[in-house]
């Protein structure tokens, strides 16, 4: 079975899958103190919980936090007896190169993404996701990943409104009623939920002018439901893209010589 570990800044998702279908998904904080056992004993409790075979043959990683790999490869030797690929590393083949400057390392679940998106979508995509940073991935219409935009999170926003501004509380992020707030907390709310509402309209307005030809905008991670209830702003909304995008990149490399590589 294969187990896809999406790490991202703020939380890391690990995925247990039979083929195409997920068995099972289970979320915990990104924490690079975090050792190859303690992972293991949460995972395999939770395993063991829902009724998940232990019997993990193949790890895939996508990890924007580079110093959290070391301990998952520690892990996959240790406990499940096999060399993960890691994406973003030479080793992991992509199914179509990025077209990016010279140099840049795109993020691994920007990729992720673009072969997700590509896999269901075919190409001329952009994909919204609402992680850490809020970033737009395009999609070429051949599946690259030829870049984007990154903004920052909606979580981030708040929490640095709290920070620097001493009479701001710490708000939750959800959609006002009302755009003018007759109380400190409406008021931030608003700024953030509409300002959010604004910048997606906007970039993907201009993405879709600069590129120009129609494409499909597809809204991902945590909040993407709350922004496509209040407004039109996704064709569609996939919750779990970036997972989907790392079992596409690992069945790549499983028929184009893993092997002969690992
Ligand atoms: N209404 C909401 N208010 C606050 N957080 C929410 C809401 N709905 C979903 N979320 C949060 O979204 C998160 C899932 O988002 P996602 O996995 O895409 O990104 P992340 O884990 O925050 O960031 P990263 O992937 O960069 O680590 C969950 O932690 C969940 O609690
Ligand atoms: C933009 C984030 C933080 C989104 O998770 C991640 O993809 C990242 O760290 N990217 C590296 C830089 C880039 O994608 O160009
Ligand atoms: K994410």
């Amino acid at each position: 079975m294969l187990l896809t570990i999406d790490c991202g800044n703020t939380n890391t998702v690990f995925s247990v899958w039979d083929g195409a279908q997920v068995l099972a998904t289970w979320r915990t904080s990104t924490e690079h103190m975090r050792t190859a056992d303690q992972y293991f004993v949460w995972l395999s409790t939770l395993m063991r919980i829902k009724g998940v075979e232990l019997n993990i043959t193949d790890v895939i990683i996508s990890s924007t936090v580079p110093r959290v790999v070391f301990n998952l490869r520690v892990l996959c030797d240790r406990y499940f007896n096999c060399r993960p690929l890691v994406v973003g590393k030479p080793e992991c083949l992509l199914p179509v190169a990025p077209r990016v400057d010279e140099g840049v390392k795109p993020g691994p679940d920007r990729l992720a993404n673009a072969a997700g998106a590509f896999e269901r979508f075919g190409g001329d995509v952009v994909v919204v996701d609402f992680g850490t940073a809020t970033n737009f991935d395009v999609v070429a219409h051949d599946g690259a990943y030829v870049g984007g935009v990154i903004a920052p999170g909606v979580n981030l926003s708040l929490e640095a409104l709290h920070q620097g501004a001493a009479a701001l509380p710490h708000v939750d992020i959800s959609r006002p009623d009302k755009v003018i707030g007759t109380n400190t907390v409406e008021c931030i709310q608003s700024g953030v939920f509409w300002g959010y509402i604004g910048l997606i309209e906007g970039i993907t307005a201009r993405i879709k002018q600069e590129y120009g030809k129609p494409m499909t905008v597809i809204g991902t991670g945590g909040l993407a439901p709350l922004f496509a209830q209040a407004e039109n702003l996704f064709d569609r909304v996939e919750d779990d893209l970036t997972l989907h995008g790392l079992r596409v990149i690992h069945a790549y490399n499983k028929t184009n010589g893993i092997e002969e590589r690992s």
